[in-house]
């Protein structure tokens, strides 16, 4: 029985499976999949699932698959008991506190902050003792201090480069981010000897990058 890999679509997609082919894995069928949502590779030693990153989650938890290949930031959003077994050292970037120039992080009053991840969030203003009102926002989380939506916003930054040209200033910095390869527990007890084999040829490439 081939293992279950749910990986998340999008951005992360071509360097895990860089990192995948690097560990011996045959990602050809991968990379040749177009609109394929599930790919086997061609000795179907792996099924790959494709997903975004919240529903990766979901899967892991409901045990319909293995494996999951995700961002720590969806990982802390989304609450999940499952196990992370390494830090694949990709994807990464940095949650941030930012706003337009006249911000006053000090101001009185409750303040309204935008962003995709309104639990870590709301965590975070918990722990600095701040009441807010967090607005749940799908993408472009950057416009919401512009078009005053929100006194300021939680979001991720890689570059910065979205903030520069929206002229949008960090005021703090919050957790670091990159990609986890995490297991489902009951599928770790039952196929410990090919996960971790899995898990040691990654750790090999990653160590071999850095
Ligand atoms: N700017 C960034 N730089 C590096 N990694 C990022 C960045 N933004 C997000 N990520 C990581 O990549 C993962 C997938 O992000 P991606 O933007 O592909 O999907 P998404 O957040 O669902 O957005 P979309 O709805 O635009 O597809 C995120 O969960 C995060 O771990
Ligand atoms: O610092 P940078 O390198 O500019 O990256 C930051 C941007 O990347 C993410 O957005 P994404 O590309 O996922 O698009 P989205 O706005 O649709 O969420 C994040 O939400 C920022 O907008």
């Amino acid at each position: 029985m081939s293992l279950k890999i749910a990986l998340t679509k999008g951005r992360i997609e071509e360097p895990v499976i860089a990192l995948l082919s690097a560990a011996g894995v045959d990602c050809e069928p991968l990379k040749n999949k177009k609109r394929k949502l599930i790919v086997n590779t061609s000795d179907e030693k792996y099924e790959f699932i494709l997903a975004k990153g919240p529903d990766v989650t979901t899967y892991l938890n409901s045990g319909v698959v293995d494996i999951g290949i995700v961002g720590s930031d969806i990982l802390t959003e989304h609450r999940n008991n499952q196990y992370e077994l390494l830090d694949l050292e990709i994807g990464k970037c940095q949650f941030v506190l930012a706003s337009t120039e006249d911000f006053d992080i000090n101001k009185e009053g409750r303040r309204v902050i935008g962003t995709k991840y309104p639990l870590i969030t709301q965590k975070y203003f918990e722990s600095l003792g701040q009441d807010v009102e967090v607005i749940k926002i799908e993408g472009s989380v950057e416009l919401a201090p512009l078009i005053g939506l929100a006194d300021a916003i939680v979001d991720i930054t890689e570059t910065g480069t979205t903030l520069r040209e929206n002229n949008l200033y960090i005021y703090d910095y919050l957790d670091k981010v990159s990609t986890r390869f995490v297991v489902n527990r009951m599928s770790l007890k039952q196929n410990a000897r090919e996960i971790y084999s899995l898990v040691d040829r990654l750790e090999q490439v990653i160590k071999a990058n850095n």
